[in-house]
């Protein structure tokens, strides 16, 4: 299982400062949705500059306006853009069609979607798919991705599945053993750790007890 840092809610600089401490114990690094939209698409390009070896993904959460959106992230240096589950498939199809022109990939995010679309969005093969509680469902009715299985989203074990959305050292272990997913994306449980360096190496260790790899 990779852990993917998710960057939310500071400034790039700040981002970048915060990962150096991390970055050994951590895979992946998410340029956040609110840096996206707060710095554009600097945010990503800065990353990738200074993490030119990890796996960059760009959590831009397109709705639509695809092609131009998924252009811009891979032109910047993201490996992974995110689409939302609940676009048109029109914009799903697209982001697909970019990220193999660019050989990169598309992460769908199931954010409430329903048991009907995420069956049909399982027919994107190539995708990886993010079951994830949101920042709203976390902060305002005190949600947590606790590892409900989705039946058919984890039974098939050929989909490539993160999970996000308030996952704690606690919940780490429960989740990995409940759901196996490949992808722990991890946001405020570092960033937001008195020592984020200590909160990410306990983090690559519980993955380390659970895998024993
Ligand atoms: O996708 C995310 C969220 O919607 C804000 O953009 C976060 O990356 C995800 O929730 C992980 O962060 P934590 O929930 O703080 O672990």
């Amino acid at each position: 299982m990779k852990i993917q840092l998710a960057l939310d809610r500071m400034e790039i600089g700040d981002a970048i400062q915060l990962t150096r401490l991390v970055e050994n114990s951590i895979d992946w690094i998410e340029v956040g949705t609110s840096l996206i939209k707060e710095y554009g698409v600097s945010s990503i390009k800065e990353i990738k500059k200074a993490f030119p070896t990890k796996v960059i993904v760009a959590d831009i959460k397109t709705i639509d306006n695809a092609r131009y959106e998924f252009e811009m992230c891979f032109n910047a240096g993201a490996d992974v853009a995110t689409v939302m589950g609940v676009s048109p498939y029109v914009t799903i199809d697209t982001c697909m069609e970019v990220a193999r022109r660019f050989d990169r990939r598309v992460m769908i995010d199931l954010l409430n979607t329903s048991e009907e679309q995420k069956k049909e969005l399982m027919n994107y093969s190539e995708a990886i798919f993010c079951d994830h509680v949101s920042k709203d469902e976390q902060e305002e009715s005190g949600s947590r991705n606790l590892g409900v299985d989705e039946g058919l989203l984890f039974a098939d074990s050929t989909r490539q599945i993160a999970i996000a959305g308030g996952i704690t050292l606690e919940s780490l272990a429960a989740l990995k053993q409940k759901l196996n997913p490949s992808v722990a994306i991890i946001g405020s449980a570092i960033t937001q750790a008195k020592d984020p360096a200590d909160a990410a190496a306990k983090f690559k260790q519980v993955i380390f007890h659970v895998e024993g790899v």
